[in-house]
């Protein structure tokens, strides 16, 4: 099955057992359900469980990054130790990075993506009819404010004088808002719309989680707005998959502007250029050790550039992704570690 065709919904899971045919189909059925949940291309439509397709709508895949954000954050402010207290708090403040902002903002992008969705993903919940509109949209207005009472709890637990984790809540669903509806629909313009999404990745989940265990200040809020360009590239990955139905409606994406073996390579220097330079500020801070390991961790993820992705970035995005991104991720912790060792 290739990473972007939905396979057939209608097969029958009980028919199983018989051949090695059948049973091929009953894994590949099982595969695109859990691609549905998670809310990654090449997912079966045809679910029926409203919470399922909720589920779906909030692609818990995506919130990795942003939960992981919140772990750096918490390590760079270098005040982080290992009590019940301090554990609750950080998994609350993932609970908001996660499932209710990152989930808010899923939402509304597939509610502002429906026309686009119906020629790139027509299995996602929206363009095949598995949920309403009017469902849609008190789905992500709860979400949202749910998002900003967990922000507003995280404050007083704080103690912060000023609401620093509501005011980020409050920054990052505008920006998710203006990355996805018009008039702004900031993701229609490929620099800007893949730094947002960059940034609003790495930075304001790190800021969050910095802000709940330290004081947050203007060399970790330029330093994180930094790392982002390397996030930015990550996000140029996910527009190869929507090459076709973005050019056909003209959204301005770096495949579609440059062209897709030119965009990879923007895309692959982006990556690998800006994590570089987060190790030459970490060796200028005299934390070498952490700039070694970052350095290190450059090096596989070069690797599966060559293999993967500036081969076949239109086939090979997703695979890459998975191959790729653990080593960006764990460089992100290495830093925020470095960043709470110097006590930035
Ligand atoms: C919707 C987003 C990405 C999907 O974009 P796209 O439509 O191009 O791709 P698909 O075709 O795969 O759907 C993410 C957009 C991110 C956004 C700019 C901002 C996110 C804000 C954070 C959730 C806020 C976190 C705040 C905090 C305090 C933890």
């Amino acid at each position: 099955m290739s990473e972007s065709t939905p396979i057939n919904p209608n097969s029958q899971p009980n028919e199983a057992i018989e051949s090695p045919n059948q049973e091929v189909t009953i894994t590949e059925d099982r595969n695109a359900k859990t691609r549905q949940l998670l809310g990654m291309k090449g997912a079966s439509a045809g679910e029926t469980s409203i919470w399922k397709i909720r589920l779906q709508l909030m692609k818990p895949i995506t919130w990795i990054p942003l939960i992981w954000g919140v772990v750096c954050g918490a390590a760079s402010s270098g005040n982080y130790t290992w009590t019940l207290e301090n554990f609750l708090k950080s998994a609350l403040c993932m609970l908001l990075s996660g499932p209710l902002l990152t989930g808010y903002t899923q939402t509304i992008n597939d509610y502002y993506d429906r026309e686009i969705d119906a020629i790139n993903e027509p299995y996602r919940p929206i363009p095949s009819g598995a949920i309403s509109e009017k469902q849609v949209i008190s789905q992500f207005v709860l979400l949202l404010l749910l998002g900003y009472g967990v922000a507003y709890t995280l404050d007083l637990w704080a103690g912060h004088p000023t609401p620093t984790v509501l005011l980020l809540s409050v920054f990052g669903s505008f920006i998710a808002y203006i990355y996805s509806a018009p008039p702004l629909k900031l993701k229609q313009n490929g620099w800007l719309g893949n730094y947002a999404l960059g940034a609003s990745y790495i930075a304001l989940p790190w800021w969050a989680g910095h802000a709940l265990f330290g004081e947050l200040n203007w060399k970790i809020v330029v330093l994180t707005l930094f790392y982002s360009l390397a996030g930015l590239g990550i996000a140029i990955v996910n527009d190869f998959k929507s090459v076709e139905g973005d050019r056909q409606l003209g959204l301005q994406s770096l495949p579609v502007m440059f062209g897709v073996q030119t965009a990879a390579l923007i895309c692959v220097v982006m990556i690998d250029l800006f994590q570089g330079l987060v190790a030459g500020y970490l060796v200028s801070i005299h934390e070498n050790l952490y700039a070694a390991i970052l350095v290190l961790l450059i090096i596989p993820q070069i690797t599966f550039q060559d293999m993967y992705f500036l081969r076949d970035p239109i086939a090979n995005d997703v695979k890459y992704q998975a191959s790729a991104q653990p080593f960006l991720v764990l460089g992100m912790l290495v830093t925020g570690i470095a960043l709470g060792h110097a006590g930035i």
